[in-house]
């Protein structure tokens, strides 16, 4: 639909109109930034001239301290009015360069005229603060612009259901201040929007959608009713994007409530971390917290193992299927993240609520004071009804008991004398006017030589037993390694336990293989959740009550186990969970075939489960092709942006490949294209391309220790390039040996739909099956 020179004319002068109110505030906005900041320099200069200290006398020292806390809490205040104002401004320079993206002309039923609702990244209103020149995106009236075409059309608000008709549906590109295109629309959200954004050239960084956000995206991100939100997407159809749109609609929706550190999003790698970082801040909002599973596997059992990472797991399975003992490790991987060995393990923590606990001595300097049998004596002792982690909280308490009765005793052991006499000059200063102090209201004298011994020897000792008390507190006296590690000392152990439960064939070289790891206090991956699944129902289960809404994005990466364990981890959290199960890459999820274990995780009817099955990333070509290398991929739809077809190349040897693939990221480079991966299936590839290309042309190797990447040449191994995007992709090794096995099809799928623009396949030798198995239209064969 066109729209009009007098439409022209007036929306050119609308945005005039509202940039000026714009600048009018920033300037007011900045005049106030710089009173706060001198209010807060000037009363940090003169924060200890206005309170008089004085601690001697009673009633002053109270008064001094009500005059710092009175101080500190203007301090504090004007900072905090100094980082809002801020932000605002930093909102409002940002909407001075594009103050909106839409508009709607919408009749609310039983009204005469339309009311004109213009769409930005946040409101604005105008001088008198009486009418929003523009809505934030996320306000419930805006929902009618990613929900309906024009027509008959209602949203949603806290006081229930509006209806009304939508006159008249525009959208706008406007830079710098100046609109560059505007164009009314039929349809949900414009092609041609669409077609300019997915156009554009990648930088690095992911982009905010808020301006193209589609109707079923809509639903995820506005999405209020389910406490676990599923959603099953396909390459490229914006689960990251919607995941991170929902983030800021969250943080818009409950912003008296709601603050950015209580949202966690758990991402597949660091690098891509970075990859997101930016969005939140482009769209106004402070970014969420970020972590990985591995991050926090770490700073659960990093001081007691060492814990493979989940890097190098995946190296071992695509890599080191010639080594001796491979397929049991692999069998080992698969059950060990399965829901039946999650059973077993809650069968074994049950069964040792009658015996099999084992415990650690409690030694001090060498010495044991309580030795592991008296404790278990003790533990079993107790009422077997108690839950295991109340038996151990017992316990302790005996223990603390018995280290005090020790420690009474150790004090006239020798070495506590060498240490009173070893303690410097200060130290026993310090020790001796403590003890003055803790005297002054006795009546005994402290002339006596040897009482003041004895409290130092109290002191010293009391010292020394501190960790021991500490580590007794947080149930140290649990062998937990000995007690994983029974599991598997004797095969039948388990297998007793499981009766009816499918098992590994191979159990018995998988039970050799974890212990000669678990006794050089290593751990594979693979036993990292289980061994913290196992702690934690033994000792308690760690909490974090504060996160309110936890992400998982990948989350077709992550077992039964993990899933099960982040529920219990974050109780009073909502779900978000985005998966495509196609690009499952890590050998435990063989056999998970959908997100079904997902659903016991909540109760009934707190869980909807979203299916995008549209595809933006890639070009129409792009989909085409890649759509064919899974079973099902004809459900996938491309959105029709028009590319090249992707190209493969056979090449002669390896020196033939890198000549070819030089040549190509050179076009690629005068085409304009900005970043360009070639991406190898495991590190060891792509080290050995990395050694091939880097002497012909600048490239940058991508390895699991990268923490961010900017736009040129990357060579990169397909699972670092989860989740994220690049102009052009370059398969180094598209041949029969690399990607031939079944269980390599879905990394092939990961690493072909990570292009947008465009893709190309090289081989040397024989053509992965997946590729020949493909119709011969979606590629184009070059020599
Ligand atoms: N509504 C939209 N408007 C504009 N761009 C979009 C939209 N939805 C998705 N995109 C773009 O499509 C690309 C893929 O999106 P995103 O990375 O969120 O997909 P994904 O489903 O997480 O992909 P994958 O599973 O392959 O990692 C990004 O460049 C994103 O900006």
């Amino acid at each position: 639909m066109s729209v009009t020179e007098r439409e022209w004319r007036e929306e050119n002068e609308r945005v005039e109109r509202v940039i000026g109110v714009i600048d009018r505030k920033i300037n007011s906005l900045e005049e106030h930034v710089s009173n706060v900041r001198a209010d807060i320099v000037e009363i940090r200069k003169k924060f200890w001239d206005d309170v008089t200290v004085n601690v001697d006398d009673m009633m002053e020292a109270i008064e001094t301290y009500a005059s710092i806390k009175q101080q500190a809490e203007v301090l504090s205040e004007r900072e905090r009015s100094h980082r809002h104002a801020s932000r605002q401004l930093a909102t409002l320079k940002k909407l001075k360069q594009s103050p909106y993206f839409g508009r709607i002309d919408f009749v609310e039923d039983g009204e005469q005229t339309p009311e004109r609702i213009y769409l930005g990244i946040a409101s604005l209103l105008d001088e008198q603060d009486e009418q929003f020149l523009i809505y934030d995106w996320r306000a419930p009236v805006s929902s009618l612009y990613y929900d309906y075409p024009p027509g008959p059309a209602q949203y949603e608000t806290p006081g229930g259901t509006i209806t009304g008709t939508m006159e008249l549906k525009r959208q706008y590109i406007i830079r710098d201040g100046r609109i560059q295109s505007m164009f009314d629309t039929g349809v949900t959200i414009g092609d041609e929007l669409l077609q300019e954004v997915l156009g554009r050239q990648a930088d690095g960084q992911m982009k905010s959608i808020v301006a193209t956000i589609q109707k079923e995206q809509n639903r995820i991100i506005r999405n209020e009713r389910s406490r676990l939100l599923v959603v099953q997407g396909a390459a490229g159809s914006g689960k990251t994007s919607a995941a991170l749109q929902r983030v800021a609609y969250l943080l818009y929706r409950y912003r008296n409530t709601l603050r950015a550190e209580q949202i966690v999003l758990f991402s597949p790698n660091p690098l891509f971390n970075s990859y997101v970082s930016t969005v939140l801040p482009e769209l106004g909002e402070e970014n969420m917290q970020q972590t990985t599973f591995q991050e926090y596997v770490e700073h659960r059992l990093g001081e007691t193992f060492r814990i493979e990472d989940p890097f190098a797991q995946m190296e071992y399975a695509y890599t080191a299927m010639d080594e001796p003992g491979y397929d049991a490790r692999m069998e080992g991987i698969r059950f060990k993240a399965s829901a039946a060995f999650k059973q077993v393990i809650e069968r074994y923590v049950e069964s040792l609520r009658q015996a099999g606990l084992l415990f650690a001595d409690v030694t001090f300097r060498g010495r044991t004071l309580i030795d592991a049998e008296q404790i278990r004596e003790h533990f079993y002792s107790l009422d077997p009804s108690l839950r295991l982690p109340n038996r151990l909280r017992l316990t302790a308490e005996w223990l603390l008991e018995e280290l005090r009765k020790q420690e009474r005793q150790e004090r006239t052991q020798p070495w506590v004398e060498d240490e009173i006499d070893l303690l410097d000059r200060e130290e026993y200063y310090r020790a001796y006017q403590q003890l003055r102090r803790e005297k002054r209201f006795t009546a005994e004298s402290f002339d006596d030589f040897e009482r003041e011994r004895e409290l130092l020897a109290a002191t010293v000792v009391n010292e020394h037993f501190e960790p021991l008390r500490r580590w007794v507190k947080q149930f140290g006296f649990v062998n937990m390694k000995a007690v994983y590690r029974q599991l598997f000392a004797d095969p039948q152990y388990a297998m007793r336990l499981a009766n009816d439960l499918p098992w590994p064939q191979q159990w018995a070289e998988i039970c050799a293989r974890t212990v000669e790891m678990l006794d050089r206090s290593e751990l594979f991956w693979e036993d990292a959740t289980p061994y913290l699944y196992a702690k934690e129902l033994i000792e308690g289960f760690h909490t974090n009550t504060s996160v309110r809404h936890v992400f998982i994005d990948e989350a077709q990466d992550y077992s039964p186990f993990q899933f099960a364990f982040l529920r219990r981890l974050f109780p009073h959290s909502s779900m978000t969970v985005l998966g495509d199960l196609n690009q499952a890459i890590y050998a435990h999820v063989d056999a998970q075939t959908d997100f079904s274990p997902l659903a016991s995780l909540y109760e009934d009817g707190q869980t909807e489960m979203i299916v995008l099955t549209r595809s933006y990333r890639s070009t129409r070509q792009i989909v085409e092709f890649t759509r064919g290398l899974i079973a099902g991929g004809e459900v996938i739809q491309p959105f029709n942006r028009d590319g090249v077809k992707p190209t493969l190349t056979q090449a002669a040897d390896p020196s033939d490949l890198a000549e070819k693939i030089v040549a190509r990221i050179r076009a690629l480079q005068d085409a304009g294209h900005r970043t360009i991966a070639v991406i190898c299936k495991t590190a060891r590839e792509s080290r050995d391309a990395y050694a091939a290309l880097s002497s012909r042309l600048p490239v940058r190797l991508i390895s699991k220790e990268t923490v961010s990447f900017e736009p040129g040449v990357l060579v990169i191994p397909s699972y670092l390039a989860k989740g994220v995007e690049f102009d052009a992709v370059i398969i180094y090794d598209a041949s029969r040996v690399t990607y031939g096995r079944e269980a390599e099809r879905r990394l092939f799928y990961t690493a072909c739909t990570r292009a947008m623009h465009e893709l190309h396949l090289y081989a040397v030798g024989e053509v992965s099956p997946f590729v020949t198995a493909l119709s011969s239209d979606t590629y184009v064969t070059e020599r």
